[in-house]
């Protein structure tokens, strides 16, 4: 029997209060090395709450997370930066920097502040460039790109990161069919740990190992898309009438959403349907 694979992240009781508020209560999630974790859940749910904990944007009021078996707390600024790449939903402002110099800036937590930049570093970046389709875009400055190119830049500067782990935060919201499909299987190929906040469920269930499903800042369920992502807790938690199918390619579930019904869908859908 092969030996089970190590956890790369591990989250325990995690909780994050704003003032009285519980924003997230008590979560827990795990998640084996090289699998990619789609956190799904309604508006307002708390998944970028909850990455903002992972990545260190917020401490949480209490629980554990820990990176490889370490505790996050204990990674050094500088180590926590080299093993954990982000890409967040609202990108910020780079101006007076083309596509590639961005890209250059994953490189940046591996050099020391005087480092040239060597004949293998643009080659990653050249690489990185090219699989995300900005090559032709290199030289253009990165405020001129367009929403999904500013994207798949941000992108391009994680691939070269090389981290243990990638947190994205809705990285496919400004992206074409296309490239919604090409990044998530991208980023399912380049065989490190994934942990991504996604709210097109079905992009989720075709390319996600499992998922972690959040409602009103509680965990609801993690499991494979086929234990997560059923007509009864769809509808539920979102509010919403849907019938849920085998996808034909790759067998996971594919929701097909009925219209007109609202939050208890679910039982006007019985009712009306054959
Ligand atoms: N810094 C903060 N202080 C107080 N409340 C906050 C803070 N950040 C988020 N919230 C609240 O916590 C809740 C969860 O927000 P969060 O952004 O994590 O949800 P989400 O699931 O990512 O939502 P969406 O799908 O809309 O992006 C929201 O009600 C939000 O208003």
């Amino acid at each position: 029997m092969d030996d089970p694979q190590p956890l790369a992240l591990s989250i325990k009781g995690l909780s994050w209060h704003s003032g009285e508020r519980a924003i997230l209560a008590d979560i827990s999630a795990s998640l084996e090395k090289g699998k990619m974790l789609g956190v799904i859940g309604p508006n307002g749910a708390g998944k970028s709450t909850l990455l903002r904990c992972l990545y260190r944007y917020l401490v949480p009021t209490c629980g554990d997370i820990t990176l490889l078996g370490q505790d996050i707390n204990t990674f050094s600024a500088k180590t926590f930066a080299q093993q954990v790449a982000v890409v967040l939903q609202d990108t910020p402002h780079y101006f007076d920097m083309t596509a590639q110099q961005l890209v250059g800036l994953g490189l940046t937590p591996h050099k020391g502040a005087f480092s040239l930049t060597s004949a293998q570093d643009k080659q990653d970046i050249a690489n990185a460039l090219a699989t995300v389709g900005l090559t032709e875009r290199a030289s253009q400055p990165y405020e001129q790109l367009s929403g999904g190119e500013k994207q798949r830049a941000l992108i391009a500067r994680a691939i070269v990161q090389k981290p243990d782990l990638l947190i994205l935060d809705e990285p496919t919201n400004h992206l074409d069919i296309r490239y919604q499909i090409q990044i998530l299987e991208l980023l399912r190929s380049l065989d490190i740990t994934v942990i991504i906040s996604i709210h097109d469920l079905n992009l989720a269930s075709a390319l996600c190992d499992q998922l972690l499903l959040l409602d009103k800042g509680q965990s609801v369920i993690q499991g494979t898309p086929a234990q997560v992502l059923n007509e009864q807790q769809i509808g539920s938690v979102f509010g919403v009438c849907c019938q849920v199918t085998s996808h034909p390619q790759h067998g996971n579930p594919q929701i097909n959403y009925f219209y007109g019904y609202s939050d208890n869908g679910m039982t006007e859908h019985d009712e009306v349907m054959p």
